[in-house]
């Protein structure tokens, strides 16, 4: 099988009697190069897939494959092949090292490459990935303190890109920033899949930013996919009670939404 294949994922938070169930039996594969959507409310287990998926939380049951190769063990092979998953957060402010220049921290993320890089080979680097994410090379020595929200965010992804990732996991990433520049880092971020033909899982509560977004959606509800489907498909004519719920609930789906302003 290829792609990311997530077969049966539960994940458990606290134990005995505060146990809590945040992600139960959860089933989806994405198709390799190809953007598929999560939603759900607030509190579906969104968040906890992603953080599975790149070994931030230790699942209670099921698996994670990219590929058909595990990517939830501890064994190196699955470490290395986790490394081909790479997450970008909600918040470009706290994401990166107010201490830093932008360019050592977009450095550091190709580490996950497992290789070992020049100084010289490093900058080229840096300066490619800042011009592929359309920031002035010229800026690698400036902290994050001098970017904007939108900016940082792209900084953010050129970090994730580092890694020379297979799969990108963006966990809403344009939730924390002014509307003026969501367009701009969505538009970035379908270039960039497109171009690198990347696997992007991308979770969002915005159902009209995924219909833009995303060949495929999966709805969830109390950690589990209660719907899946081509976007379209699913959004057009929404067979689940709980799905026609959440579209009832985003206004904006009605109207037209343009997504090329700064
Ligand atoms: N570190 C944690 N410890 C304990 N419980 C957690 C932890 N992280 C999340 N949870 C709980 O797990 C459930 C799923 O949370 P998660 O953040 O995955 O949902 P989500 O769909 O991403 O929500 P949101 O859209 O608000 O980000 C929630 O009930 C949440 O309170």
């Amino acid at each position: 099988m290829t792609g990311l294949e997530f077969s049966g994922l539960t994940v458990r938070y606290g134990h005995g009697a505060s146990a809590h169930t945040a992600v139960d039996g959860f089933d989806l594969t994405v198709r390799p190069g190809t953007s598929h959507g999560l939603v759900g409310e607030s509190g579906s287990g969104k968040s906890t897939v992603a953080a599975a998926a790149v070994g931030l939380v230790i699942p209670s049951a099921g698996g994670i494959r990219l590929n058909g190769a595990d990517i939830v063990g501890r064994s190196s092979a699955a470490r290395r092949a986790r490394r081909r998953v790479q997450l970008v957060f909600q918040d470009p402010y706290s994401a990166l090292d107010p201490r830093m220049p932008i360019g050592l921290s977009i450095a550091e993320g190709s580490r996950a490459t497992g290789r070992s890089w020049s100084r010289s080979e490093q900058r080229s680097r840096v300066g490619e990935l800042l011009e592929r994410v359309h920031i002035d090379p010229d800026r690698a020595n400036d902290l994050p303190s001098a970017f904007s929200g939108g900016q940082r965010q792209r900084i953010t992804i050129a970090r994730a890109l580092a890694a020379e990732p297979e799969v990108l996991i963006a966990d809403e990433i344009t939730s924390a920033l002014d509307v003026s520049v969501q367009g701009v880092v969505l538009n970035l971020l379908r270039e960039l899949q497109r171009e690198l033909e990347l696997t992007v899982l991308f979770i969002s509560h915005n159902l009209a930013v995924v219909n833009y977004m995303c060949d495929t959606v999966s709805v969830m509800q109390a950690g589990r996919v209660v719907e899946a489907g081509p976007t379209a498909t699913v959004l057009a004519a929404p067979e689940d009670a709980y799905t026609r719920e959440l579209l009832a609930s985003v206004p904006v789906m009605g109207r037209r939404m343009t997504w090329d302003e700064e």
